[in-house]
């Protein structure tokens, strides 16, 4: 039976888990689907883990999570073969969507071994690779048909500086083969996923040279492990680099390349080309060459939000069935949930959760339409994409990071076993700070579009849709209530004032500083400052555009709650850039009082709903992995069974005692 508070929650609740699910999912077929999926393996002893990977050695968890991940992959064949339609893996992205979502977090907590090989090289394949190419490689590497890949451009000396990169390629006329090369040990491959044991072809981004003149960084196809033997190919020193804070699942490697040769077809020549007579053809968008980290970076917006919500639904239902510290003195404890400081905890990181999802879906549609017309090279829009996608990536893994430790925080001291899977939840969450381009590098990026946007303003040009408003210089009007579209003109006008100070900044200094890079450095604070309050007037325009609508689509006491957590977003984000706000908006005290005491008003208004909303999410059991997150509420029980494996519990006394403690007590040490 379910505990009893929690079955409280569900019957005192105004709107029904099912239809929000129903929503969240994108409706009822959807949602079906994804289910019967889940069910499927769900429902596979074969894919029941023995004991908790935690408990697992790092040579263990990889030889049993890679085991797992292949059997993995020829189920899912198998049920898409018997599919009639096109469903769940159509397409790489769909494919790419259910590992990092319900299915493939539920077996994989450690992440998915195999997950470069579809987030990243079969992407850059596509994105990368001419026709020939792609019909040569694409369609093998899809079955997994002797290729199984990886993205190998970072390396020991650099990530973020990719002019940087030493590794070499160089064209042999003769032979018509480049030749690889890592000259030094900084130039060694360094983090690509999978790299280490798995991966048999790497994507290597490496410096090409013709005849000793350098053309810029480019993808080559290298075969590092012999397809039958799995033996690495003469020339390559391959390894992986150990235990990691989490993602322990995967396996990242490192690569030296000695005189290594390939054919000259294996430089991926859809966005530049090598002819066999040496001749450089450029293509049209260099730029492109970067394609394959836009994608992921798009991609990462979404993930984040899962890994957000993920530890949302765990600490909302543990403070349903944790009673701790009356609050009225003649009362029972209380559930934690009714303290107002653990609602504050925790309802602005199910709304952050639900907004940076949306968000993603927004700037998945923009890459898609961006990638369609740089296919009919046409490539305006490319910039705008790059700079969202960076900020969104930016912003949206760091406050997802953050939101993860105060709702592991919000649950006490099981918030800090690793049964309550929120160590494993930040682990991965917190690499996306890092990877696919380091926060604060990103944010400089963002920046850079938005001064060059400001600038264009000021000489009254159209601006792209999300920066339109750096145009529109005029305050936003204080009315007797606090209504959205004042709360997203504050932050639209907060975020235009911090970009205009940031370049009246840089023009100063540009008057002590010849060059233009001492400048961003110089002005590299205040910079990141205004690429993170766009991120958040971007995030809260496309919430109030988002509840306009769902007014419009949903049942109306659904549309109530996803209207307050609009609200309790939107508030959240202001009032974290109150600061901000100040310097551009002469906010009085009663202003402030009036956004504080209605995002105090929300946050109990939410409280009856909450617990109904993350189970909107669906979230299984095996998906969530926690003591503290169950569906049935059943927290003290599991914590203690989860202790009861640890294997210091398999006998009454350690060995230790005989050989350690006990010679220490008698002295005899
Ligand atoms: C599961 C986990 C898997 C993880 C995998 C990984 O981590 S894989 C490893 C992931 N590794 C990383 O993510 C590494 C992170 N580092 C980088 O991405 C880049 O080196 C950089 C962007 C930091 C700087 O690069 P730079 O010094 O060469 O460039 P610059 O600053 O001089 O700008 C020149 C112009 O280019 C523009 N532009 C730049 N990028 C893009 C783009 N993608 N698209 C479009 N445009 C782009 C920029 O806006 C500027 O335009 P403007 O203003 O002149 O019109
Ligand atoms: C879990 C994980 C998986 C990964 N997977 C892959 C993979 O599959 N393939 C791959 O190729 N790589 C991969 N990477 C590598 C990753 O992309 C890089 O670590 C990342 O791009 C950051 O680069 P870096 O390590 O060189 O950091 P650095 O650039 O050295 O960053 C260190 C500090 O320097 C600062 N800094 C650097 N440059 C600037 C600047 N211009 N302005 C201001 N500050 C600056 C940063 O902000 C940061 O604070 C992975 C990394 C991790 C953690």
């Amino acid at each position: 039976m379910t505990n009893i508070d929690l079955q409280r929650e569900r019957q005192a609740a105004l709107i029904s888990s099912e239809d929000f699910a129903e929503w969240w999912a994108g409706g009822r077929d959807a949602l079906q689907e994804r289910r019967a999926l889940d069910k499927l393996f769900n429902e596979d002893d074969d894919f029941t883990d023995p004991q908790h990977t935690s408990l697992m050695s790092h040579k263990e968890l990889y030889e049993y999570t890679l085991a797992k991940a292949c059997k993995f992959i020829s189920k899912l064949r198998d049920w898409h073969a018997a599919e009639t339609q096109q469903s769940a893996i159509a397409s790489l992205y769909d494919f790419r969507m259910l590992l990092a979502g319900q299915l493939g977090t539920a077996l994989f907590q450690q992440s998915f071994p195999l997950r470069l090989h579809f987030s990243m090289f079969l992407p850059t394949l596509l994105g990368q690779g001419t026709e020939e190419q792609q019909r040569e490689w694409f369609e093998r590497a899809w079955r997994m048909d002797g290729i199984i890949g990886t993205y190998a451009q970072t390396e020991l000396g650099h990530g973020t500086f990719l002019r940087g990169l030493e590794t070499r390629a160089d064209y042999d006329m003769k032979s018509e083969e480049f030749i690889l090369n890592t000259p030094s040990l900084s130039a060694y491959k360094w983090w690509p996923g999978g790299l280490g044991q798995t991966a048999n072809v790497a994507i290597v981004m490496a410096q090409l040279y013709i005849k000793g003149k350098h053309y810029g960084l480019h993808p080559f196809l290298v075969r590092i492990r012999n397809a039958q033997t799995h033996l690495p190919e003469p020339g390559v020193d391959v390894g992986e680099i150990g235990p990691k804070l989490g993602l322990n699942g995967v396996n990242n490697g490192f690569l030296g390349l000695k005189d290594v040769r390939i054919p000259r077809k294996q430089m991926l020549m859809k966005n530049a080309e090598v002819r066999p007579n040496g001749r450089f053809v450029k293509g049209p968008e260099p730029l492109l060459t970067y394609g394959t980290m836009v994608f992921a970076r798009v991609m990462i917006v979404r993930d984040v939000s899962f890994g957000l919500l993920q530890a949302a639904t765990i600490a909302t239902r543990y403070s349903a069935v944790r009673r701790q510290s009356p609050i009225a003195v003649d009362q029972p404890e209380p559930q934690i949930l009714d303290h107002t400081t653990q609602q504050a905890k925790l309802f602005p990181q199910i709304a952050k959760g639900i907004f940076f999802r949306i968000a993603a879906d927004v700037v998945w549609l923009m890459y898609q339409s961006v990638a369609k017309e740089l296919g009919a090279g046409q490539r305006r829009n490319l910039p705008e994409l790059h700079a969202l996608s960076c900020c969104l990536k930016a912003y949206c893994s760091a406050e997802a990071e953050e939101a993860v430790e105060i709702l592991r925080k919000s649950c006490g001291g099981h918030g800090y076993l690793r049964s309550s899977n929120f160590p494993q939840i930040y682990g991965a969450v917190t690499a996306a700070c890092t990877y696919e381009g380091e926060n604060t590098v990103l944010l400089l990026q963002t920046a850079r579009f938005l001064v060059k946007q400001y600038v264009d303003g000021l000489k009254r040009k159209v601006l792209p849709s999300s920066v339109t408003y750096l145009r529109n210089a005029t305050p936003p009007k204080w009315g007797k209530s606090v209504e959205l579209k004042t709360l997203v003109r504050l932050l639209e006008y907060a975020a235009t004032e911090s970009i205009r100070s940031a370049f009246e900044y840089q023009k100063k200094q540009r008057k002590i500083f010849k060059s233009e890079p001492m400048v961003t450095n110089k002005a590299g604070i205040r910079l990141i400052q205004s690429a993170t309050l766009h991120a958040r007037a971007f995030l809260a325009r496309n919430a109030s555009e988002e509840a306009e609508k769902l007014r419009r689509q949903l049942k109306p006491a659904l549309a109530e709650v996803l209207v307050q957590l609009t609200e309790i977003f939107i508030l959240d984000l202001c009032l974290a850039s109150l600061g901000n706000i100040l310097l551009s908006f002469p906010l009085n005290s009663r202003q402030v009082e009036q956004l504080k005491t209605r995002f105090e008003r929300l946050l109990e208004e939410f409280r009856v709903n909450a617990v109904t909303v993350v189970d909107g999410f669906d979230f299984s059991d095996r998906v969530l992995g926690s003591t503290l997150g169950c569906y049935d509420g059943h927290v003290y029980e599991r914590l203690l069974a989860e202790a009861c494996q640890s294997p210091l519990n398999e006998e009454p006394v350690n060995q230790t005692f005989q050989t350690h403690l006990k010679p220490l007590m008698q002295g005899k040490l």
